[in-house]
């Protein structure tokens, strides 16, 4: 059984005045919908309209033009109700307060909190409570804003980037209380340039590039979608632009050595037709990895905006 939508957004789109009369479309008919208990990565590069498509779920930036719903409801119905959370890349916390001090004084302002030791605990940072907040690290004050997003105890948290600037060991901190968070069946909605991030927290992917959805599913999916395969084997260079010209699924032709290496969409009709038709030996299949799926999925949206503007 599917369970119902956490989150709705249709055709979302957002453009910026930049000095002069340029505007800048940051977001370009983004649809996105998160099944409640989700955990989505939405995976792009600088600049592909992540931090912009967030805001306008959140309600902090209006859409010029398309519709958000979170749990049925329009944005700020929902933040007001306390069904919604962010860790946002802006918005200081105070340098002279302790993170204990922080948490309490935040708590203060929610009408139903969560308990403070719990969501400290919760946030990895229950270690951390007599701190000064300007003492912290960059990835002990993003647990904290963790920790604030938390009190509430929202159905969903979005979080823009919360690793950014972290070192290796401080995002494996963060991840490791985000993952527990998660497990315990709440929605999560985050934005990363990070490749490996995303793949290995999250249940989903949503990749964009140039302000547009530019694939949607598991990483596993996405690879597929992406990428195809890759076979290489063994040939007679003689034969390599016969089989280029002939052989079913191919997109690209690479020698490498005394390798060829064919780019296909079925790397299984390309094998047969090798294997039938050439001297071909040593065959190999090779599925892309995502990190291929990501250059060839974004760097092809982007080219295509360059050339329309
Ligand atoms: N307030 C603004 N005024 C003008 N241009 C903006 C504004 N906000 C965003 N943009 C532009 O819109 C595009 C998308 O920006 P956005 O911050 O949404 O991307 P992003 O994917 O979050 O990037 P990053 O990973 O660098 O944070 C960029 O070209 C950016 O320069």
């Amino acid at each position: 059984m599917t369970s119902p939508l956490a989150l709705e957004a249709r055709a979302l789109t957002k453009s910026f005045r930049t000095r002069g009369s340029d505007s800048v479309r940051a977001v370009d008919g983004v649809d996105l919908a998160v099944r409640q208990g989700e955990v989505v990565a939405v995976l792009g590069p600088n600049g592909a309209g992540k931090t912009t498509t967030l805001d306008m779920v959140l309600g902090l930036t209006r859409p010029d033009s398309g519709s958000v719903r979170l749990f049925g409801v329009a944005p700020d119905e929902a933040v007001a109700a306390g069904r919604i959370a962010a860790v946002l890349q802006s918005g200081g916390l105070l340098g002279d307060f302790t993170v204990g001090e922080t948490v309490e004084i935040i708590a203060a302002t929610h009408r139903d909190p969560a308990p403070v030791d719990e969501v400290m605990r919760r946030a990895g940072i229950a270690e951390l409570g007599g701190r000064l907040v300007s003492k912290c690290s960059g990835g002990e004050q993003q647990r904290l804003k963790f920790a604030l997003a938390l009190l509430p105890d929202p159905d969903l948290i979005v979080l823009d980037e919360p690793t950014a600037g972290m070192d290796v060991e401080s995002r494996r901190a963060f991840w490791s209380a985000m993952r527990e968070d998660a497990g315990a069946g709440r929605t999560v909605l985050f934005a990363t340039h990070y490749l490996e991030e995303a793949d290995a927290f999250a249940d989903r992917i949503v990749m964009i590039a140039g302000g547009r959805v530019v694939a949607d599913g598991s990483t596993a999916a996405i690879r597929a979608q992406a990428s195809g395969r890759t076979v290489s084997a063994v040939v007679d260079p003689a034969s390599v632009g016969w089989i280029r010209d002939t052989a079913p699924g191919v997109r690209e032709v690479t020698v490498r050595g005394d390798r060829v290496e064919i780019a296909t969409d079925d790397s299984d009709a390309t094998a047969r037709f090798l294997f039938a038709h050439s001297d071909a030996h040593d065959v190999e299949i090779v599925a892309h990895d995502l990190e291929d799926a990501f250059v060839a999925l974004t760097s092809s949206a982007t080219a295509e905006k360059e050339t329309l503007r």
